[in-house]
């Protein structure tokens, strides 16, 4: 069974269809690729699938769960985490206060037992602390633990983005362009990092990506879209061959080659 499915999902702003009867699906332990040219979609249907957006038209399911019926704030419990296209973090904080949010969705206990700083507390105070700390040692992040986020390189911000993504322990995890501002080193490092949270976490990703040698090295399948509607569905090699895919990008600056 899939653990994400995505059903005739559309959604109009002012009477235009950004995104028009988009279906897919995708299985555990995949990594799966939304790709198209600008303004083909994409994030529309990454807004809905984290109730940004309510669909016009559609269903959404999540491990069974129509999200339909779901609030945003639900979805970390569900399993369901995502990064932004433009990163989204405490700036003026330390790299572990960040990553310490990412637990938040975690916090059972009582503010009166936090306060009295109860066994409940503190056990869930080590839970927090070594998840943090799991994925500080994945992604290679001990030598920016105290550091402010504000004053590192956008190439590690990005990073400790995806490091706060994964604090949440999510099943899926929804990466909004991850290598928009990289350098091509950064870009290669991202490829293992998006390879070992499948690998070692054992965490599906579905990620939109502009970059196809990156969308080519981790990518299982890929969704082409156009103008909000489907082009094609197949490998990273399937898409760039599609001739229906390579015109949707030319007259464009993009390059899906
Ligand atoms: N809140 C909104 N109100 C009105 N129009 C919107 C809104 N959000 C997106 N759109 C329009 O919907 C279309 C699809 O936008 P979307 O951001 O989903 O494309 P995209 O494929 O993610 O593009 P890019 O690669 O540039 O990020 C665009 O024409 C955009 O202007």
């Amino acid at each position: 069974m899939a653990l994400l499915t995505v059903e005739n999902l559309s959604m109009e702003f002012g009477g235009i269809r950004a995104v028009d009867d988009v279906s897919f699906r995708v299985g555990e332990g995949e990594i799966y690729t939304i790709i198209g040219p600008n303004g083909a979609g994409k994030t529309t249907i990454f807004n809905m699938i984290s109730l940004i957006y309510r669909s016009s038209s559609g269903r959404i399911w999540f491990d069974g769960n129509d999200l339909s019926a779901r609030k945003p704030q639900d979805l970390t419990h569900l399993g369901l985490a995502r990064t932004f296209q433009n990163i989204e973090l405490f700036e003026h904080e330390t790299v572990l206060q960040n990553l310490l949010v990412g637990r938040h969705c975690h916090s059972r206990t009582r503010l009166w037992q936090q306060m009295l700083f109860t066994p409940a507390t503190r056990r869930a105070e080590i839970e927090h602390r070594e998840a943090v700390e799991q994925v500080i040692d994945l992604l290679n992040l001990q030598h920016y633990r105290d550091s402010v986020v504000g004053n590192l390189p956008y190439g590690v911000q990005k990073l400790i983005e995806l490091g706060r993504a994964l604090c949440a322990r999510p099943r899926i995890l929804l990466l909004d362009e991850p290598s928009s501002g990289l350098n091509v080193e950064e870009t290669d490092d991202l490829s293992f990092w998006i390879e070992d949270i499948r690998n070692l976490l054992g965490i599906t990703v579905v990620m939109i990506e502009h970059d196809m040698r990156l969308v080519s090295q981790v990518s299982d399948r890929v969704l082409a879209v156009s103008n909000g509607r489907v082009l094609a569905e197949g490998t990273a090699r399937e898409i760039q061959e599609n001739p229906a895919v390579a015109e949707a990008y030319l007259g464009t600056r993009e390059d899906v080659a």
